[in-house]
């Protein structure tokens, strides 16, 4: 562990780059992080390609599985930006990732345009309260410049389709691979795009005065010191020594530190990106999709009212009916978990209609009304809700 504390000095955001795969999100990440170091006066690292691209699972098959999250500074805020995987397999981690973002940065390969899993990233943006999207139209160097135009006007179309303002969001023409040649025209194209970030993303409202809550991504283990959960602050505040309720897992303990991309920090509030050292807490009593929280502050549940969108099978959603007794999976925060639908007196939900559902989870979790959630089956996303009361 480093020594070098966090200092918190410029507001912090989370964004991360989401689109199709092979569309070069992670070389356009690798592109910021270079030409940020490379600008005077910033803390910035760089991260190579291959460092953001690490798991050995991901070199052997050349897919980002795991979600990366690198950090990097511009003149006015510090980022936290994850890289999300494209393959659809990996949607569940994009789901994860995306939960927690302030903004997105959706990468569009100027060379191939919309493809599904474009579409299906705006959907899912949506879904899970992404309300900012800056798009970057990759690969310009070797897309022709007309084409491109196109690619722009379905890519402005497309979210328009989905509620973004298609026409006001910013489009930045870029090549992540020429830029981090150091092609000066394209790291000029990254700026621009990090312009478009620092502008068009607002400062998110963060509720550092509510309760302590966060939901747990990931689970580690750091020899010698015990055990650690990772996750996006949600909501509150927390500090070293703090006494914390593990939701889930059933347990009460106290923090015992806190770390911020591998730097100690003494509390860290709603947005931050942290790893929570838990007093005296077995690896496998943790698993992510569990909530720490201040003790008391939440009462987990499993039956609830929902307003729920079923994706229409142009969406990718169903191209049959949900009836009542219907068992998808219910991606809520980081937690996925199985759930009863009983559709009441409506019987019957079509693809493409909007339906009040009573939802009856395999096990309790924290909810509370206006959550988002995503339904999935079958490995694609069918459903989009809103939870409107617990029963
Ligand atoms: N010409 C050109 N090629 C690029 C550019 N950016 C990326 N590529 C190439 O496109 C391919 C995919 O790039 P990646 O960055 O791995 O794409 P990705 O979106 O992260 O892919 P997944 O994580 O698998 O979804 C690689 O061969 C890159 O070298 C660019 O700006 N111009
Ligand atoms: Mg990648």
């Amino acid at each position: 562990m480093s020594k070098t504390a966090y200092v918190r000095t410029k507001p912090h955001l989370n964004i991360g780059t989401m689109g199709h795969v092979d569309h070069g999100k992670t070389t356009l990440t690798a592109a910021i992080t270079k030409v940020l170091s490379e600008r005077g006066g910033s803390s910035t690292s760089y991260v190579s390609f291959d460092r953001i691209d690490r798991a050995p699972e991901e070199a052997q098959r050349g897919i980002t599985i795991n979600i990366a999250h690198v950090e990097y500074e511009t003149d006015t805020r510090h980022y936290a930006h994850v890289d999300m995987p494209g393959h659809a397999d990996y949607i569940k981690n994009m789901v994860t990732g995306a939960a927690q973002l302030d903004g997105a940065i959706l990468v569009v390969s100027a060379l191939d345009g919309i493809m599904p899993q474009t579409a299906e990233h705006v959907l899912l943006a949506r879904q899970v309260g992404v309300d900012h999207i800056v798009v970057a139209l990759n690969k310009a160097d070797a897309g022709d410049p007309e084409l491109t135009d196109l690619v722009e006007l379905e890519v402005r179309e497309l979210l328009s389709a989905h509620g973004y303002g298609g026409d006001s969001v910013p489009v930045v023409r870029v090549s992540g691979l020429r830029a981090l040649e150091g092609d000066p025209r394209w790291t000029a194209a990254i700026e621009g795009l990090l312009d478009a970030v620092d502008t068009y993303v607002p400062m998110p409202v963060r509720y550092t005065d509510a309760p302590f809550l966060l939901s747990v991504e990931n689970v580690l283990t750091i020899t010698g010191r015990g055990t650690v959960v990772t996750g996006a602050v949600e909501r509150g505040t927390v500090r070293v020594g703090d006494r914390v309720q593990v939701l889930g897992a059933d347990i009460e303990t106290v923090v015992t530190g806190l770390e911020t991309f591998g730097k100690p920090m003494e509390s860290a509030e709603a947005g931050d990106n942290v790893a929570l050292l838990l007093r005296g807490v077995e690896r496998d009593r943790v698993r992510r999709g569990h909530v720490v929280a201040a003790p008391g502050s939440v009462t987990p549940s499993r039956r609830f009212t929902a307003q729920v969108y079923v994706l229409s099978a142009k969406e990718g959603g169903r191209s049959t009916p949900v009836t009542t007794g219907y068992r998808p999976q219910f991606y809520i925060r980081t937690a996925d978990v199985v759930g009863d639908v009983d559709l009441g007196e409506t019987a019957v939900a079509r693809p493409g209609d909007t339906v009040t559902m009573t939802v009856e989870l395999g096990r309790d979790v924290p909810l509370e009304s206006g959550l988002g959630f995503a339904i999935r089956e079958g490995g694609r996303t069918v459903g989009a809700g809103t939870v409107t009361g617990l029963l």
